[in-house]
């Protein structure tokens, strides 16, 4: 098998692969954001113009428009799609990433500007998107590149689905995977995304579980305007006490969720799922350093992975429309909007969530004797995907792992959502497989997002070995 050329080109590549990252990173493709709109086209268009140079076919899906909150609409960014090969004799694997990120702002205490990837002295690309989503893209598009220029034969046909809107609930893509399950996806065998992270920062893992996302925005509104709280404070309902009080009904500080009926769902552990969680490489002092402190709730590696996997949590994100600069301002804010989101679990359904968040959130406003209005509604949903991990699809992955890294994977489930694969799952009726590419303390969504060097190098090298194993395995 020709895979040691493979690694050498990738080795000796190191600079032009980094290059091409740091091009992309330099994109502030914020998908959240209206403003930022143009630059998640700009890297849609950067994505097919690399494509289009390594030989790939390439075409960009118009996926509709997305109604905002204050009642504008905005274009959703194209979905681009792109085929590489077209070998009947030979398996079909389609890859899905997204490049869209999640904002970053150096006030937000980046030690360096996010939309510029710097290499510090540890081989760390720092840099909003390194490894969520970009970094793990781009390793398909270098796979195809060092194939190409060795003039090596690829292993695979190769479909690739990039989206932009992953970060802001994938609007618009379960439409076009329906309706191109039978036509653009038809002939696919198996489905790959790399888009979440190892455990720990030491060993590979492959990852058949997530949990499902569901967002709510709480919108509490009364004064026609602003006002002085000298003026009027103690005088007028104030709608962000008012969201303060009602926000505080959602979750204990041991992040129990006080919504009632939210567990009534959940899988019960069985021996058989618990003993999955033995002898995993992850220790207390990993998440420590991933989460920067010791703020640990849970005692013990398995209570975390746990709680992070098979249990839902919620957590409070923001308060549109709150005063929130440096400074005293003594502004009452007239409207104020809560943001928070459930993670949900097997059997977790998000009908269910909405409808118990719904009445919670109206009985505790009751409560209140408020004259202010509340509404309620949830923004996006995704729901929760477990695989069985024995399928070829995994096989390879994990052969793969131990040409690279010389060990076997773990295998894991992931606390972050990733609505589309439930998607792909369900309409093309294919296996899926998460084959991360970052560290678990590569802090997506956080500050200072980083995905080591050799990360990267060492994924370009995994992502290509496990399309060469696919191409070996006879099913
Ligand atoms: C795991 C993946 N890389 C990711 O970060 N997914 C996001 C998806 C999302 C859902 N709503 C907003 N973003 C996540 O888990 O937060
Ligand atoms: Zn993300
Ligand atoms: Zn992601």
């Amino acid at each position: 098998m020709s895979v040691p050329k493979f690694f050498e080109y990738v080795d000796q590549h190191q600079t032009d692969f980094i290059d091409r990252l740091r091009k992309a990173v330099e994109i502030p493709s914020v998908s959240s954001e209206a403003a930022r709109r143009p630059d998640v086209v700009r890297m849609a268009e950067f994505l097919v113009s690399e494509l289009k140079n390594l030989g790939a076919s390439v075409e960009t899906r118009d996926v509709g428009i997305q109604k905002m909150h204050d009642g504008s609409s905005l274009n959703l960014p194209p979905v681009v799609l792109a085929t590489y090969g077209n070998d009947p004799s030979k398996k079909t694997v389609l890859v899905y990433g997204h490049y869209d990120v999640q904002p970053a702002m150096l006030e937000d205490g980046w030690n360096t500007d996010p939309f510029k990837l710097i290499e510090d002295d540890e081989g760390r690309l720092l840099g909003r998107g390194s490894t969520d989503d970009k970094g793990p893209i781009l390793g398909w598009l270098n796979v195809i590149e060092a194939h190409k220029n060795l003039g090596l034969d690829f292993p695979v046909n190769l479909k690739m689905c990039f989206e932009g809107m992953e970060e802001s609930g994938s609007e618009g893509l379960d439409d076009l995977i329906l309706l191109e399950a039978k036509k653009y996806f038809a002939d696919v065998d198996a489905v790959c995304i790399s888009d979440n992270y190892w455990l720990g920062t030491t060993k590979p893992c492959l990852t058949y579980g997530l949990r499902g996302v569901s967002y709510f925005h709480l919108t509490i509104k009364g004064p026609g305007r602003d006002l002085h709280s000298g003026v009027f404070g103690g005088t007028v309902h104030e709608p962000m006490t008012d969201l303060f009080k009602v926000m505080s009904t959602l979750v204990a500080p041991d992040g129990k969720i006080l919504v009632p009926g939210i567990y009534d769902k959940v899988a019960p552990l069985t021996d058989e799922e618990n003993k999955t969680y033995d002898n995993l490489a992850f220790e207390m002092n990993e998440l420590h350093s991933a989460v920067g402190s010791q703020v640990n709730i849970h005692k013990t590696e398995r209570e975390v992975l746990q709680h992070r996997w098979r249990y839902p949590s919620l957590s409070l994100h923001g308060v549109e429309g709150a005063f929130y600069n440096p400074g005293d301002k003594t502004v009452v804010p007239a409207k104020v909007i809560g943001k928070f989101s459930i993670r949900s679990v097997p059997d977790m359904e998000t009908e269910d969530i909405t409808a118990l968040v719904k009445k919670h959130i109206e009985s505790e406003f009751a409560k209140l004797g408020s004259k202010n209005t509340v509404h309620i509604e949830c923004s996006h949903a995704g729901k929760p995907w477990v695989a069985t991990p024995n399928h070829w699809n995994y096989v390879a992955a994990a052969k793969a792992v131990e040409k690279v890294f010389n060990v076997k994977p773990d295998m894991t489930r992931e606390g972050g959502s990733i609505p589309v694969t439930l998607s792909f799952q369900d309409a093309l009726g294919k296996n899926v497989l998460l084959l991360p590419m970052g560290r678990g303390d590569d802090g997506a969504h956080s500050i200072n997002e980083k995905l080591d060097r050799s990360n990267y190098i060492q994924g370009i090298k995994l992502l290509g070995t496990y399309l060469h194993e696919i191409a070996e395995i006879k099913a």
